[in-house]
């Protein structure tokens, strides 16, 4: 049975915990502030219910105290006081709850069962580590190791030197904006400016001045001349953003800025010349928009020679555990929770099982909020978003038991492990450079890219997640009777000791090897970057592991004769 450590110097507190708790936990009482700390000292407890004023200490001075020794220890106050700044202090400090005296059985009852379930989830060990050295040197980073993200940056560095337009297609926070500025910043025009307009965000004639200009008196209200982007991002690159939602008229101009880098102002005569590079982006079917005389051909023509297409999130759920780790490390920061240690296993879970309809702004917003929320220093699926929970729990009643055992790998038609099999249904061609680009220009590699994403440490942090994640290999039941299982482990020792081995040692590790190998390449549905990821080892190692068992990627991970 858990155990409440209660600091009070009401006997009458007492009597009332012992009443909201009985069957949930045991009470210890100190009337102390010294008794109190005695206790924590000598013994573990599950939650603390703790009075403001007490004899001999301020129970906010002994709060502190408190979580030098157990951080993660759930602390909730007490207090007769109406005021509500010993509340917000408490509160600020990271306690767990505030609550009023005269207390409710029921309510604390509730709230201490709570407390003591927080407790227990958060005490595993972190999945992933809010990491305060990580957000000092990321800045904004651009991060993304799955298939599809690395075909992103991989177009990144190939068009980024090119001075051609480029067109960013994907949902609504997938990122477009970053590739927009990454493409500026890997050009020869990153000592430029870069300027970025929201066209659905502006009115069409607004938009219009916005991008061109105006001359004095070109219309009511044009007191003084006024300088367009166009004009500002000379020798820069301009972010046009939602560029389905321009108005005809803007498009027409647009499209000659992009044919011959002229223009005028509004109201004006002079023709102007500027050198501007337009990264354009949008969500909408441009095409379909041609075929409704919504959006010009010929500038859709001129906009997409380069494509770059982003994913959405669902698509690279491997992608996940490094951007809430980004996003955790952030906010620690930013939030000033140096107590934040990170978020348990079951929390990274759910999180890479919902679906983000609002991709990466959607996930980075619900990371700050749970840190915000949290009165732990350990996130748990507790202060997730309702959405999450119920969308998660509504699949969980849905999915069908068998759909979990089901491996389907591509491989190559010799029947050799595949070097390259797509997990998760992504295509992994998540890019497509259409015409005038070369693939001579690479500015930015698989390595590289890697780089972009993940400064060192960080995916220590993602391993042990994944590691975590899954069962331990020798208890995994596994009815394939082809396949170890790795409940044989117990009678191949006993069959060694009776043939009397000499090789115990590497006979029980090879099988040991495989059962993981296999273990980990059904979790990852075939995908060896993934497995290598999971298991810590690079994926050429993989891929030797993998040649020497004569383990086939087939219509099913299986193990050879
Ligand atoms: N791969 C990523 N790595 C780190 N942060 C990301 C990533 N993708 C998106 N973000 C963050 O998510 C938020 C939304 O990104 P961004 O504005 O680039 O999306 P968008 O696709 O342009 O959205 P919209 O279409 O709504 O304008 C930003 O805070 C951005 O920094």
């Amino acid at each position: 049975m858990p155990t409440v450590l209660v600091i009070d110097d009401d006997p009458s507190v007492f009597l009332l915990t012992r009443k909201a708790l009985d069957g949930v936990a045991d009470i210890v009482t100190a009337e102390t502030a010294d008794e109190g700390l005695e206790l924590i000292n000598r013994r573990q407890f599950d939650a603390v219910l703790l009075d403001i004023m007490l004899p001999d200490r301020n129970g906010l001075a002994l709060y502190c105290e408190i979580k030098e020794k157990d951080r993660r220890l759930p602390v909730i106050f007490m207090t007769v006081e109406a005021a509500s700044g010993t509340a917000i202090e408490a509160m600020q400090l990271g306690a767990f709850d505030y609550v009023a005296k005269p207390l409710s059985v029921s309510a604390l009852r509730h709230l201490i069962s709570r407390a003591i379930e927080q407790r227990e989830l958060a005490s595993v060990p972190v999945a992933i580590v809010a990491d305060e050295e990580l957000a000092k040197e990321s800045g904004e980073l651009f991060i993304g190791r799955s298939t599809p993200m690395l075909e992103v940056f991989k177009a990144i560095g190939r068009v980024s030197k090119q001075n051609v337009p480029v067109l960013v297609r994907g949902e609504s926070g997938t990122g477009k904006e970053l590739v927009a500025r990454a493409l500026f910043q890997y050009s020869h025009r990153a000592e430029g400016p870069f300027l970025a307009v929201n066209c659905a965000a502006l009115p069409d004639t607004l938009l219009e001045s916005e991008l061109f200009g105006y001359e004095k008196g070109a219309f009511t209200g044009a007191d003084s001349r006024r300088i367009g982007k166009f004009e500002q991002c000379n020798k820069g690159t301009l972010f046009l953003d939602e560029i389905g939602d321009m108005a005809s008229i803007v498009q027409a101009k647009v499209l000659r800025v992009l044919q011959d880098q002229r223009f005028e102002r509004i109201g004006g005569n002079n023709e102007l010349k500027t050198d501007v590079r337009i990264v354009a982006a949008t969500n909408r079917p441009l095409e379909e928009m041609v075929s409704e005389n919504t959006f010009r051909e010929d500038l859709l023509y001129r906009l997409n020679a380069v494509t770059i297409h982003l994913p959405p999130l669902r698509e690279r759920p491997s992608d996940i555990p490094m951007l809430i780790q980004h996003f955790l490390s952030q906010a620690k920061v930013e939030f000033n929770k140096p107590d934040l240690e990170g978020a348990s296993p079951e929390t990274v879970e759910m999180l890479k099982g919902y679906s983000w309809p609002g991709n990466v702004r959607q996930l980075r917003a619900v990371v700050r909020r749970c840190v915000l929320d949290s009165a732990l220093p350990v996130l748990v699926p507790e202060v997730l978003p309702n959405a999450i929970k119920e969308e998660l729990a509504k699949s969980a009643t849905q999915r069908p038991a068998s759909a979990i055992d089901s491996v389907s790998t591509a491989s190559h038609g010799n029947g050799q492990p595949s070097p390259t099999v797509a997990g998760n249904g992504s295509s992994g061609n998540g890019v497509s450079v259409a015409g005038g680009v070369g693939d001579s220009a690479s500015g930015i590699g698989q390595d590289s890219a890697a780089a972009l994403a993940a400064p060192g440490g960080r995916t220590d942090a993602v391993d042990g997640m994944a590691s975590m994640s899954n069962e331990m290999p020798f208890s995994h039941d596994d009815s394939d009777a082809d396949e170890p299982n790795g409940l044989g482990l117990p009678a191949l020792v006993d069959n060694l000791f009776e043939q009397k081995s000499t090789d115990m040692y590497s006979e029980v590790i090879a099988y040991a090897e495989r059962y993981l190998l296999l273990r980990v390449l059904r979790e990852t549905e075939g995908n060896q970057s993934k497995a290598a990821a999971i298991l810590g080892i690079t994926r050429g190692k993989l891929r030797d592991r993998i040649a020497s068992y004569d383990i086939r990627l087939e219509s099913g991970v299986r193990i050879g004769e």
